[in-house]
């Protein structure tokens, strides 16, 4: 036996005895899951069990990545974590996510990175359907976009929060990458169209402006109803992402073609719950006022006056009355805090009306 195989055997004689104890331990904390399950629905015998805890998972992500000794980075270690809970809370119940499909969009690749693979995910066609579906019960939780980096806000999740009883649960960041998918025989020459959403071609227009000009470029519902074209017609590319590329058997010609590089979408959780304190919160408001003079500066002087951070202010038409504005505002505290309890005092004595839409952890992710 050479040096490097007597080696190897023993590395590798540790690592079993390694993943021996991580066998161990991972049982064990399934079991603990699955005890804190038992104690949930003893406690509450009548209602309906809130198994997911979003508040617990944050502070358990964040306190892993705290005390990450390394070599793995804190995101990765995070990850790992993340889908042992996953797992643990399938045990206590396998919970359905709705999410703004096809299969294989941007938005799927964010419901399992937030709730991690042992969940059931249900893909659904358009953003309405997916509060529709939570709000019926058919699922617990429903993941839709809200905002990218490059091209602002997603108007129509905005706007569904006025009319909807559902309460924003959590929220996930993804960097988007957007890859030039042909299928695998296609002869480059050959491409005259591609496909994709009309996000993802505002995202990448510089890219194909310089390099592939003269493809006809045709909106589609979803990268994924894109990614499913390509696959199907002859002379015909798709912008899309990883998960799309895989589930449709496309290659990448050209990768990360996004204009900017730190291409990021933020989706929300949206649930039928309030979530508690986690220590590191966001909430957000939907505020109608009159267009007075002076009414934004009244609005946000609170916030300043109290040292509120507000993270996003977008204004959105009043479905109501004509002229008349709804604000959108996110901002760091979670409702049950004094300072936060004190500035939404204050913000509800001057409009028409306020709507809390929830108070969530931040994403950790
Ligand atoms: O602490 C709880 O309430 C649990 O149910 C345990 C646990 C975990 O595995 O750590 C699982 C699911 C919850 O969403 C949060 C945490």
């Amino acid at each position: 036996m050479s040096d490097e195989e007597t080696r190897l055997g023993e590395l590798r004689e540790r690592i079993d005895t390694i993943d021996d104890e991580l066998l161990r331990l991972i049982s064990e904390r399934a079991e603990c899951a699955r005890t804190v399950a038992e104690v949930k629905q003893q406690a509450n015998p009548d209602e309906a069990v809130a198994f997911y805890r979003p508040e617990r998972e944050a502070r358990v992500l964040r306190r892993i990545k705290e005390r990450n000794p390394g070599p793995l980075a804190d995101e990765e270690m995070a990850r790992l974590f993340r889908e042992v809970m996953s797992a643990c809370l399938a045990l206590e119940k396998p919970m359905t996510i709705a999410f703004l499909g096809p299969e294989g969009t941007f938005t799927q690749a964010a419901a399992l990175k937030h709730f991690g693979h042992s969940v059931l995910s249900t893909p659904l066609a358009a953003i309405d359907d997916v509060f529709r579906e939570v709000a019926s019960g058919n699922a617990e939780y429903g993941v839709v976009p809200v905002e990218n980096s490059t091209e602002g806000m997603i108007n129509h999740t905005l706007d569904m929060f006025m009319s909807s009883p559902l309460k924003i649960c959590g929220e996930v960041q993804l960097r988007i990458h957007h890859h030039l998918l042909v299928s695998p025989e296609a002869d480059a020459a050959s491409i005259t169209r591609v496909y994709s959403h009309q996000q993802s071609f505002a995202q990448c227009r510089k890219w194909l402006d310089s390099h592939w000009p003269m493809l006809e470029r045709i909106t589609v519902s979803s990268n994924a109803e894109a990614a499913r074209l390509a696959s199907l017609e002859e002379g015909a590319a798709a912008i899309a992402g990883d998960m799309a590329a895989s589930l449709y058997g496309l290659e990448i010609r050209h990768a990360n073609i996004e204009d900017r590089p730190d291409n990021t979408t933020r989706f929300l959780i949206v649930g039928t719950e309030e979530v508690p304190v986690s220590g590191e919160d966001k909430t957000s408001i939907l505020v109608s006022m009159r267009n007075n003079p002076g009414a934004l500066y009244g609005l946000l002087e609170p916030f300043q006056r109290h040292g509120i951070d507000l993270t996003r202010i977008e204004t959105r038409p009043s479905p109501n009355e004509t002229w008349a504005y709804v604000f959108y505002i996110d901002f760091r505290g979670h409702r049950d805090e004094q300072a936060i309890q004190a500035v939404l005092g204050e913000v509800e004595a001057q409009c028409v009306e306020m709507k809390h839409l929830g108070s969530y952890p931040m994403g950790v992710l």
